[in-house]
């Protein structure tokens, strides 16, 4: 199969889709490799690292997209990509489809079959292939908050570890998954005051063994919220239902019983954002206030730390990226954690979740496969 992976396009996007080490597995596998000109530069990896891994350079991405059998990607595709994108091809890469009708119907109109990363499950019901860039951005959001409560970024002025004396500022995480986790263990390590809620006891029950009492577990209900949401500096949100459009947790209403100044992180903005008042921004241009509340809601945030970001990325995403390689779409009959992760195949959505989120109908993977 011949594997291409062109530079991101997106704002701010400095991650690639193929290290120059994943890219030499592939070759290694009897696969070719095409990659844009400078797709590495944001990680360091220059065109000739690619070569040396025995790929092939070329000058544009559409001599990946119309050379590839599968494209492989960080970001979702941006309008001009999806318009390159076709029938018999596969595309291998972060999608977010449930807020993003737009971007649906150009996969779907481009008959391409798209496997998005945030879907593939494993056998402990996790998402393997979303953690590693939820554990950047979980580290990444304490730092984002900290820095945006500084009164020269819009902030109300307070150090999340205080000072001896003072007390420390209250961050409140909404959602105890892995962004949750790892933005509490940074709030920990910066000696905030830490309350994490969630809908899952286990879940609850996992973070109050972990962190041996430095943070606060509340079951996330309506009051929970209202009274955790009204005392915090810093709120950060990471809740996840796989594949659906986020829950709007924290309501405009919310935003008034709030101090000034306090700040709002909304990871979960790549699945529409668990803030009603979100909308998604860039690294050029991170944040927003509505009504005295500071807004972050930046959509790839793990594009910030590219270096970090690609290789964790490409751990995650080598093995299935390789099983589709060698056994193209037999790999999704073979493996239903692989086959939670297709979205769409020649014009039809094979996730429920997108689909009901769009409010849309959709086909069993295997299903849409053998048609
Ligand atoms: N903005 C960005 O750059 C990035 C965004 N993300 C996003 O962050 C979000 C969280 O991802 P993960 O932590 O990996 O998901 P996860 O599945 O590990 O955790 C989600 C948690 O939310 C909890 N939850 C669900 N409904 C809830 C509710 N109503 N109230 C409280 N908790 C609730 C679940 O029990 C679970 O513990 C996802 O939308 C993901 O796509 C991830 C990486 C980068
Ligand atoms: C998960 C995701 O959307 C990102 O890493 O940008
Ligand atoms: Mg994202």
């Amino acid at each position: 199969m011949r594997i291409g992976c062109p530079r991101e396009i997106k704002n701010h996007e400095y991650r690639v889709g193929l290290t120059p080490a994943a890219a030499r597995e592939y070759v290694s596998h009897g696969h070719s490799v095409v990659v844009e000109t400078g797709a590495g530069a944001g990680i360091g990896a220059g065109d000739e690292d690619y070569v040396a891994a025995g790929a092939e350079i070329v000058g544009a991405a559409e001599d990946v997209f119309s050379r590839a059998d599968m494209v492989v990607k960080v970001k979702e595709p941006q309008p001009g990509e999806w318009a390159q994108l076709r029938e018999n091809q596969i595309l291998y890469t972060y999608l977010h489809l449930a807020p993003d009708p737009e971007q649906t119907r150009g996969l779907l109109n481009s008959g391409v079959t798209a496997v998005a990363y945030e879907t593939v499950t494993d056998a402990r019901g996790g998402l393997p292939l979303l953690a590693p860039m939820s554990e950047v951005a979980g580290r990444l959001s304490v730092q984002a908050g900290a820095r945006t409560l500084e009164k020269a970024c819009g902030g109300r002025g307070v150090l999340l570890g205080g000072v001896p004396g003072v007390a420390p500022g209250k961050v409140a995480i909404v959602g105890g998954g892995v962004v949750g986790k790892e933005a509490a263990r940074m709030a920990v390590g910066l000696g905030a005051e830490v309350t994490i809620l969630d809908r899952s006891i286990p879940r609850l029950r996992e973070l109050d063994d972990l962190f041996e009492g430095r943070v606060m577990t509340r079951f996330s209900t309506p009051t929970a919220l209202d009274e955790c949401v009204f005392a915090a500096d810093l709120v950060i949100g990471a809740v996840l239902i796989p594949g659906a459009s986020a829950p709007k947790l924290v309501t405009r209403a919310m935003l008034s019983s709030m101090k000034p100044g306090a700040v709002l992180v909304d990871v979960a903005i790549d699945q529409g954002g668990c803030f009603e008042t979100s909308r998604a921004t860039t690294h050029a241009e991170p944040t927003f206030e509505i009504d005295g509340i500071i807004h972050y809601c930046v959509a790839n945030m793990p594009g910030a730390v590219p270096v970090t970001s690609t290789y964790a990325l490409n751990n995650a995403t080598l093995p299935f990226g390789l099983a589709l390689a060698d056994h193209g779409l037999d790999a999704l009959r073979r493996d239903p954690h692989l086959m939670a992760g297709l979205n769409v195949h020649r014009g039809r959505i094979t996730n429920r979740a997108v689909a009901d989120a769009l409010g849309q109908s959709h086909v069993e993977g295997a299903s849409a496969l053998s048609a």
